[in-house]
């Protein structure tokens, strides 16, 4: 069986590595989509898809399925977005999320969806993990340590910083959804 697990991933974390231990637990392979794959250089998306691609790969080598990384690009239109999905991704049976929006679009496509529990969130939040990244504060480890060396290799405390400077981009804040 092979499952599916989307996330902007902005960046790959331990709850997001928590939810794809255990979904390895239940299919033989499965897809990571690497979700809003053409936003970067933003407050709330600082990651190029690339990059992401990177940070995924490398965390999820060590782990008994077989992975495939995939980048998916938003549409405007919510309604064909799990086509769009599917013709991107090598063929799934079923889809893990605990976002409510790709729940729902998954379900009434007549995809399986399954959702796993919130580990620690009150710190395994990506929008935490920024705050962190721009103020300074300890955030390594609360990420795979592949993660942490495709951070340092792309200057990524260095971006997320400078695009977070609201006098130089005031545009895209990252303000609590
Ligand atoms: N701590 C966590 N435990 C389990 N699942 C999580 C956790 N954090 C995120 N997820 C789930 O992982 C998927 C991808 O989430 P996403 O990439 O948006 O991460 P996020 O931490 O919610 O980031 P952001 O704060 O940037 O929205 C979603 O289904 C989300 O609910
Ligand atoms: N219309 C669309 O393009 C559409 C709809 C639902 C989810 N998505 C994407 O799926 C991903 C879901 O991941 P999160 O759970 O991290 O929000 C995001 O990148 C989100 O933008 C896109």
């Amino acid at each position: 069986m092979r499952g599916f697990y989307i996330g902007r991933f902005q960046p790959y974390h331990d709850g997001h590595h928590r939810m794809v231990e255990e979904i390895a637990t239940e299919v033989d392979e499965l897809v990571l989509g690497i979700g809003s794959a053409g936003d970067s250089h933003s407050p709330r998306n600082p990651f190029t898809a690339g990059e992401r691609v990177m940070m995924v790969t490398k965390s999820v080598a060590d782990l008994d399925v077989t992975t495939y990384v995939v980048p998916i690009e938003d549409l405007d239109r919510n309604s064909v977005w799990v086509s769009h999905v599917q013709s991107m991704s090598p063929a799934f049976d079923v889809a893990y999320s605990n976002n409510p929006l790709v729940i729902q679009l998954f379900s009434e496509a007549g995809v399986e969806v399954r959702q796993s529990p919130m580990f620690n969130r009150d710190v395994l939040e990506g929008a935490e993990l920024r705050a962190r990244m721009i103020r300074d504060a300890d955030w390594r480890h609360l990420v795979p340590d592949p993660v942490v060396d495709v951070v340092e290799e792309i200057d990524g405390i260095e971006r997320i910083q400078r695009v977070s400077d609201t006098d130089a981009n005031g545009d895209d804040t990252d303000d609590p959804e």
